[in-house]
């Protein structure tokens, strides 16, 4: 009886037959719930993709065929094939293995791009490449969700796709019904229809397209899918191959999970978190209950996903206003366009994404939102570094994004009171759109305000005025903490939070041009972050000084924990010492004592 330990890559899988092949579905199961509940990562979307994967290898020649995935959260499987097996206890951990398909990892990994709605067009690319060159033994395939088909990309990709029946892609539809939730829209609708035996419905929108469609194949019928999958291979056109399957598929929490058939699970914590503290509440969960109370007062404001409702904690407000609650698909574009259509029809919506899949729609923020000068709430979670989701997870962009945008204002709340203040803040503006950003995780401790200057919250000032600290958002602790051991060496410090990040405030500025030196701390990319937006506005004011913009790194971080990133990126209590103690040196004086360190 083959194990998995014996598949070292495809080409073992290739060498067993078909009853061996079965018998490892239930053991990579099992491996699969073992391994990711106590690493974390995306449970639910592998377990469904079990028999696919172990078609996929065995139909296709992966490197020489190439094989891509879309969003590339359900190539576990994939990995496990490809030699991956006995690394699997270091998955998502610093130094480990990617929970998304890595090329310095494997010549069988290509997309490491975690936003969904792309793979297709990479394979048509890929097809054009191999047309140009004259390449025909190697076949192009691209595994797309149901819920990545429904962003726009992955139509553009077909209308270029179905416009060439020259150049063979199989396109793997990956039809598990769901996103997060089930996935809306008329495409789900038409889906429905293709999977339902018998049903009448007119013929499909691939087939419209000049697509051949093949199935609906049972995707955990390995045998079913390798001979669609064959036929699909020697169709030598661009064809869909649609696979139903089941998120969660063999582990009955995961199947019973209304939410999200445990489409991502959380790391089970090494050592069990004090039964005597409360868990702090989460950003996330102070933002929802606080937009929910805020529905109940405002029937104009309306509420936007892109398919991650329950995640970006819409939850509430959907329960309590449905009317007014859109869920438009992984479809960032069109969530942000549409929600100028909103701000055109009265209402004010609040457009609820992670930091990251806003880059997506930057046009759209800058053309169709703050051109028209729309009243749009965009509510940014994610922001700064998330850490274990990898490079293009990291929220480190929206702040250099945002302060391109004319018109826009822009507030990174400290703390739960000043998240609530600020959204309540933001829905008020009615001429103008507005954006809100905070990380993942706990909310954390109550950052106070000692004073409040013009607009600026003061949280810390002591001593002459040698440093001001601006704190941006979450790193207001950390600043707070900085202030008090300069203090001790006697530098004077003043820690401001501007709460409203973009305009630079006037009084921001008044504050800077007091002081010896001006730093910038922000859990955002230091290019064209708030921090250069606060540079620009004191050089432009005359300061003598240049402002030590501290951030992260132009870089795209490998994965790690946020708080090992934030470390090593010197967004530290100490790192933020060391970069005042040495911006001093340079433009001021410095007590003897602080050099030292
Ligand atoms: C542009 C973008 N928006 C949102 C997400 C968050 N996200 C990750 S997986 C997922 C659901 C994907 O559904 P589907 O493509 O059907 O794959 P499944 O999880 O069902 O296998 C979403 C919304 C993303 N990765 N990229
Ligand atoms: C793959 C994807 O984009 C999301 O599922 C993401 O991994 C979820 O991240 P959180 O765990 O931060 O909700
Ligand atoms: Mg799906």
């Amino acid at each position: 009886m083959p194990s998995l330990d014996s598949i070292q890559g495809p080409a073992d899988l290739r060498a067993l037959n078909a009853a061996e092949v079965r018998e490892l579905v239930p053991e990579i199961r099992t491996f699969l719930v073992d391994t990711v509940s106590r690493t974390g990562g995306h449970l639910g979307p592998n377990l469904g993709v079990v028999e696919l994967t172990l078609a996929l290898h065995r139909v296709f020649e992966s490197p020489r065929d190439t094989l891509l995935w879309d969003t590339g959260h359900q190539t576990y499987v994939h990995k496990l094939l490809t030699g991956r097996a006995g690394r699997f206890d270091t998955l998502r951990q610093p130094d480990g293995l990617s929970g998304y398909p890595s090329r310095a990892e494997s010549e069988h990994d290509i997309i490491e791009n975690s936003h969904a709605s792309t793979v297709l067009s990479y394979a048509d690319g890929l097809a054009k490449a191999h047309h140009v060159r004259g390449i025909t033994d190697r076949a192009v395939v691209a595994v797309i969700g149901d819920g990545a088909l429904t962003g726009g990309m992955a139509w553009e990709a077909l209308n270029n796709i179905a416009a060439a029946p020259h150049r063979p892609v199989v396109i793997v539809l990956n039809d598990n019904t769901r996103s997060y939730a089930p996935t809306i829209g008329g495409l789900a609708t038409h889906l429905s229809h293709l999977r339902t035996p018998g049903d009448t419905a007119p013929p499909g929108v691939f087939a419209n397209l000049g697509l051949t469609h093949l199935g609906p194949v049972d995707g955990h019928d390995v045998t079913a899918l390798e001979d669609a999958l064959r036929q699909a291979a020697a169709l030598r056109r661009p064809v869909v191959v649609h696979c139903v399957t089941e998120k969660g598929r063999g582990h009955a929490p995961a199947e019973q999970h209304e939410a999200d058939r445990f489409h991502a699970v959380r790391a089970r914590p090494a050592t069990p978190a004090a039964p005597d503290r409360a868990p702090s509440p989460s950003w996330t969960s102070v933002f929802g209950a606080e937009l929910a109370a805020l529905g109940a007062a405002r029937p104009d404001l309306a509420a936007v996903t892109a398919a991650m409702l329950e995640p970006t904690g819409l939850a509430e407000f959907a329960r309590r206003f449905p009317e007014r609650t859109f869920d438009v698909g992984i479809a960032e574009q069109h969530a942000v366009t549409s929600a100028a259509g909103l701000a055109l029809g009265g209402l004010h919506p609040v457009v609820a994404v992670y930091a990251t899949f806003l880059n997506r729609a930057f046009d759209q923020l800058l053309m169709d939102v703050a051109l028209h000068g729309a009243p749009v709430t965009f509510v940014l979670d994610r922001a700064g570094v998330t850490g274990d989701d990898g490079a293009s997870h990291n929220g480190m962009w929206d702040l250099s994004l945002l302060s391109l945008v004319p018109t826009l204002r822009v507030a990174a709340p400290r703390d739960a009171v000043t998240l609530r203040r600020a959204l309540r803040e933001a829905v008020a503006i009615d001429h103008a759109p507005t954006a809100l950003r905070f990380p993942k995780g706990p909310v954390g401790a109550p950052v106070p305000a000692v004073d409040s200057l013009a607009g600026l919250d003061v949280l810390h000032r002591s001593g002459p005025s040698d440093v001001l600290l601006v704190a941006i958002g979450t790193m207001a602790g950390v600043c707070v903490e900085a202030a008090n051991r300069l203090t001790e060496y006697g530098v004077g410090v003043t820690v401001v939070d501007p709460r409203w990040i973009k305009p630079v405030a006037p009084a921001l500025v008044e504050e800077g041009l007091r002081h010896r030196t001006v730093l910038t701390v922000e859990d955002s990319g230091r290019t064209g972050g708030a921090g250069a937006a606060v540079a620009q506005a004191l050089a432009d004011a005359g300061a003598p000084a240049p402002v030590r913009t501290l951030g992260i790194p132009q870089r795209f971080l490998p994965h790690g924990t946020r708080d090992g990133i934030l470390a090593r990126s010197g967004l530290t209590a100490e790192g933020v010492c060391r970069a005042a103690v040495d911006a001093l040196s340079r433009h001021g004086t410095v007590a003897e004592a602080a050099a030292e360190r």
